[in-house]
């Protein structure tokens, strides 16, 4: 075990550290006519859904995982003052803010808070009543007069796993899919570029790239190995940017498979479908299973790219690029079609392992519960009623940032 600050070369290796961030306020900025442009189906009880959150954390630290929280990393991050107002500048623009007169009066508003309350609230959007003479008498107020936000709020910050991911001892900064993700993004740049602990960390993929990748897709099979789903989320362009990149010297990394999924909702990333428990066992729904197409992305000894294609099962596909004789797809739901497609929806499939055989899950998905435990794997359980309505699971809730490296 080295002492770099990120190191996840692994899937499953024994977790250290995560990045969570508890839900906060701007799950109380959810409105229904809004609600899909903020990916998300329901308005999750603010109160229950940070008490589940805590519990998701206990659970962490009582088996010795370090737990931090985004919003302490971004504020250690602006500490000095040149950085911070740079920070609130581009958050402002990024936000779609151009006028001159709101920006001065948002700059102003930021700065009256401490920097951790400062980075709270721009999680939490604004609202046109909480600010003091907001009003402006331009064209486009009086157009857009019953619309309360002046910010959006950012709903699916919980979901630390998408805005970046950490691959070996590097990171990628994503390129979102959507306008309303992407701003999340901008916390990853300050973490990466200016965190004392962070700042020194390789970067395989930059927010400022043309094509969205998110990091639900990315998933790390093993030291050599990355898997990269493509999806609904993310580009088969910007996996070949990100193959340039990390299938160099610089990283451990020899192969990316990129694997081809539905484009839609219910599949929005590999990991809502697919995750690994242990070194030969996998969650999948069971819609996954047959005739897949896996896109093998690697240098060959000339250093030029090569695509090949496998087609088949993922069984298959993962026995032969992991050298495994046998591997074990766990099934979501189990046999039932029925209890398949509801406990996928509510992110059965999305464990979050924090050691070998031994996994995160939602209380509410009790029959894939009980599969995996009929199949060898450690499941703690987590309660799950409103943390669910933002379509993410425990796996979607957490960013690695250290892992132990597996014994080879
Ligand atoms: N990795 C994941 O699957 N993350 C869940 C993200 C849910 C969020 N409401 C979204 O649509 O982006």
């Amino acid at each position: 075990m080295n002492n770099l600050a990120i190191n996840v070369n692994s899937e499953i290796g024994k977790l250290k550290k995560v990045l969570l961030h508890r839900p906060g306020k701007e799950l109380e900025n959810l409105m229904p006519e809004y609600l899909e442009r903020l990916l998300f189906d329901d308005i999750p009880y603010l109160k229950i859904a940070q008490e589940e959150h805590d519990e998701f954390a206990n659970i962490l630290r009582k088996n010795g995982v370090e737990v931090v929280y985004l919003e302490d990393l971004v504020a250690e991050s602006i500490s000095k003052n040149d950085v911070k107002l740079q920070f609130i500048d581009e958050f402002i623009e990024e936000a779609g803010i151009k006028e001159d007169r709101e920006t001065n009066l948002l700059r102003e508003y930021f700065q009256s808070f401490s920097n951790k309350d400062m980075i709270l609230k721009m999680m939490e959007g604004i609202r046109k009543t909480e600010i003091k003479d907001y009003k402006l008498k331009n064209l486009t107020d009086y157009l857009n007069n019953d619309y309360p936000f002046i910010i959006d709020p950012m709903p699916n910050l919980y979901f630390t796993r998408d805005p970046f991911a950490t691959v070996g001892n590097g990171a990628t900064i994503h390129k979102m899919h959507t306008v309303t993700r992407n701003r999340e993004t901008l916390f990853a740049k300050y973490i990466f570029n200016c965190n004392q602990t962070y700042k020194e960390t390789k970067l395989w993929y930059d927010r400022s790239e043309d094509f969205s990748i998110e990091g639900g897709d990315v998933l790390v099979l093993n030291e050599k190995t990355l898997a990269v789903g493509i999806s609904q989320r993310t580009h088969p362009n910007a996996i070949e940017k990100l193959a340039n990149k990390l299938l160099t010297e610089d990283s451990n990394f020899d192969k990316i498979l990129a694997i081809d999924i539905p484009k839609q909702r219910t599949f929005m990333h590999l990991d809502t479908v697919f995750t690994m428990v242990d070194y030969d066992k996998f969650t999948m729904h069971p819609n996954i299973k047959n005739d897949i197409s896996v896109y093998v992305l690697e240098r060959d000894n000339n250093g030029k790219m090569i695509i090949s294609e496998e087609q088949g099962s993922l069984e298959d596909i993962l026995k032969k690029y992991l050298n495994l004789d046998k591997i074990n797809l766990i099934k979501c739901g189990g046999n039932s079609i029925i209890d398949a497609a509801r406990e996928q929806w509510n992110d059965g499939s999305n464990t979050l392992c924090i050691a070998p055989g031994e996994v995160i899950v939602y209380s509410r998905n009790y029959v894939t519960n009980q599969v995996l435990q009929e199949e060898g794997i450690k499941t703690h359980v987590m309660p799950s009623s409103e943390l669910s309505r933002g379509r993410g699971g425990p796996r979607c809730m957490s960013m690695p940032l250290i892992r132990e490296d597996l014994n080879k």
